[in-house]
């Protein structure tokens, strides 16, 4: 697999945030995965964290690594969460929801102290939208908010925005762990993503979209020999 020695410096390099007795929501995706592969070394070492996971995917992983999780309800606060993007700009405005985890990803980002986003050269970009936007839908009436969607890209500069649904299994749609679908919108360049955001979060229907704008404070990208820190 391409910049797996970067997406692991960089989830490594994302320890020097973990103090004791931190509550810390843990990301998805591969990159995620180191980081919660070097968490679960340093419990072994004898750190005291709690975890909340962004997916199933990761609540799996987490269990068989014997990170201690607490269920998001019990949650009054979460210090840290680390997580990966599939693109990061110059402002540390992001694209997520490459792994159908965007919505409980922001939720806890956005509960979270400070989010740290961890990531491998390839998901820097002077303008986010080369990577098709994921927007989770409800299944009710979703080609109706595809269009609404479509119309919203559009009117925030985007010259000829592609919407697909996602495909799962069977070539169905695929189901996200919130029980609903996503619309990728490929959109080449996004030239106003907190614009495009705006339009986008007063969509019926739209139960959450993968522009993440004003919530990652750190950023850090893995290279061969280390990584390097960015502070926002
Ligand atoms: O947003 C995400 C999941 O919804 C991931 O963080 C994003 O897709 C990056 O994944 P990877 O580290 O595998 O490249």
């Amino acid at each position: 697999m391409a910049f797996e020695r970067e997406k692991e410096n960089a989830a490594t390099a994302a320890i020097e945030f973990v103090e004791d007795g931190m509550t810390i929501g843990l990301g998805t995706g591969s990159t995620a995965k180191f980081f919660v592969e070097a968490l679960a070394d340093e419990i072994a070492d004898g750190l005291v964290v709690r975890g909340v996971p962004t997916s199933e995917e990761t609540r799996r992983l987490a269990e068989s690594l014997g990170v201690p999780l607490v269920p998001v309800e019990q949650v009054d606060r979460i210090h840290l969460t680390v997580d990966g993007a599939d693109e990061v700009d110059e402002h540390a405005q992001l694209i997520k929801g490459g792994g159908a985890a965007l919505l409980r990803e922001k939720i806890i980002a956005n509960a979270s102290d400070l989010m740290v986003v961890i990531a491998d050269p390839s998901k820097q970009v002077e303008v986010l939208g080369s990577f098709p936007l994921p927007v989770e839908v409800t299944p009710f009436g979703f080609t109706i908010t595809a269009k609404k969607v479509y119309d919203a890209l559009k009117t925030s500069g985007i010259s000829r925005p592609r919407i697909d649904v996602r495909r799962g299994s069977g070539d169905k749609p695929l189901v996200t762990d919130g029980g609903n679908y996503i619309l990728d919108c490929a959109c080449s360049v996004i030239p106003d993503p907190a614009y495009a955001a705006e339009l986008l979060s007063v969509i019926p229907g739209v139960v959450e979209h993968g522009l993440f704008i004003g919530l990652a404070r750190t950023v850090i990208i893995g290279s061969d020999e280390g990584a390097s820190i960015f502070e926002y």
